[in-house]
């Protein structure tokens, strides 16, 4: 990481409520959710090589060099440039993996805006999130960085000002398959579809939720856990499972309560991506 000319974090996220409305021909599911981002994440490290050669430093335990969600977006973004160069890279990995807090998908839109403006392409945001959502349909909304009402299979974004409270994260010791829950045949797939202006009071629910339940018994402790103290409900397919606070040292208290057995953090909600605050500096700074 000490080579590296650029630093950018790629935060979590969080879908506050997960609706499955429908299922389409190719049997993706249509969605609504609502995503806001955390001050917590990965971090990547970038430095330009001229070879033109994406490496990855430091893999992830059962991730291959070259199906790491980084090197992907890396390579699909030098074919679509056609850009020479190539980079060096480094991931100080925090989020865990299966948890439904986005980490592969946030490294991938970190990736796809580091090297944008390493590279000096200037696609803009609306190519970037066409070639991010080739590599996950949760790219798009890391490659935007703003809080949104998502629709589709995740890919038409309304951007939106949502209070920003301060979240307790527990992280289940269990990894959830995202493909496994969205084919599970109890999966209910027939939530009325609801509009933006009408977003539920209170939050709304996660139709993955109760099949995750059902069959993590790790996620069903984990809810009861934390119900004792709060509103707790699970963000994507699962396994992270969250409650809300008003202030920081309230969530910490709770946090402190919980048994070692199930780690847990806590990050303020944020409606601007921390990853696209970093990026205005740079650009703020470039322009004094
Ligand atoms: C459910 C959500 C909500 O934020 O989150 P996660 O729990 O994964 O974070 C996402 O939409 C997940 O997005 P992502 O994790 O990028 O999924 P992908 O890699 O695109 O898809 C993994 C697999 O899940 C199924 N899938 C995914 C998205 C979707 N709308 N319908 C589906 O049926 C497909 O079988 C697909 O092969
Ligand atoms: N850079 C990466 N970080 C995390 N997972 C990755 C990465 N690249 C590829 N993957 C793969 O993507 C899967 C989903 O990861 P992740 O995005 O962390 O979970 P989720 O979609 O549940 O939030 C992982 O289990 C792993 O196999």
């Amino acid at each position: 990481m000490h080579d590296a000319t650029l630093i950018l974090p790629a935060p979590a996220k969080l879908n506050l409520f997960l609706h499955i409305t429908g299922r389409r021909a190719d049997g993706y599911h249509e969605l609504q959710t609502l995503f806001q981002f955390l001050d917590h994440g990965d971090t990547l490290g970038f430095r330009v090589r001229e070879d033109g050669e994406i490496r990855l430093h430091g893999e992830i335990a059962g991730v291959p060099h070259d199906s790491n969600l980084i090197v992907r977006a890396a390579r699909l973004l030098q074919q679509a440039s056609a850009t020479p160069l190539g980079a060096d890279l480094w991931l100080d990995k925090r989020l865990p993996m299966g948890g439904g807090i986005g980490g592969g998908s946030s490294d991938a839109a970190t990736t796809l805006l580091g090297l944008d403006h390493l590279w000096q392409l200037n696609l803009g945001l609306d190519r970037l999130a066409e070639l991010g959502l080739r590599l996950g349909a949760d790219v798009p909304v890391f490659v935007r960085g703003r809080a949104a009402f998502a629709e589709g299979v995740g890919e038409h974004l309304t951007p939106l000002d949502l209070d920003e409270p301060w979240f307790l994260v527990a992280v289940p010791q269990v990894s959830v398959s995202t493909a496994e829950i969205f084919s599970a045949p109890e999966l209910t797939r027939n939530t009325p579809i609801i509009k933006v202006c009408g977003l539920p009071e209170g939050g709304g629910h996660n139709d993955c939720q109760p099949v995750v339940e059902a069959r993590y018994p790790e996620v069903r402790n984990a809810l009861n856990l934390l119900n004792k103290f709060v509103h707790a409900r699970m963000t994507g397919t699962g396994a992270c499972v969250f409650g809300s606070f008003p202030n920081r040292s309230d969530a910490d208290k709770v946090s402190r309560q919980l048994p070692a057995t199930l780690p847990s953090f806590t990050a303020r909600g944020c409606n601007l991506s921390p990853l696209h605050r970093v990026l205005q500096g740079l650009t703020a700074e470039a322009r004094a």
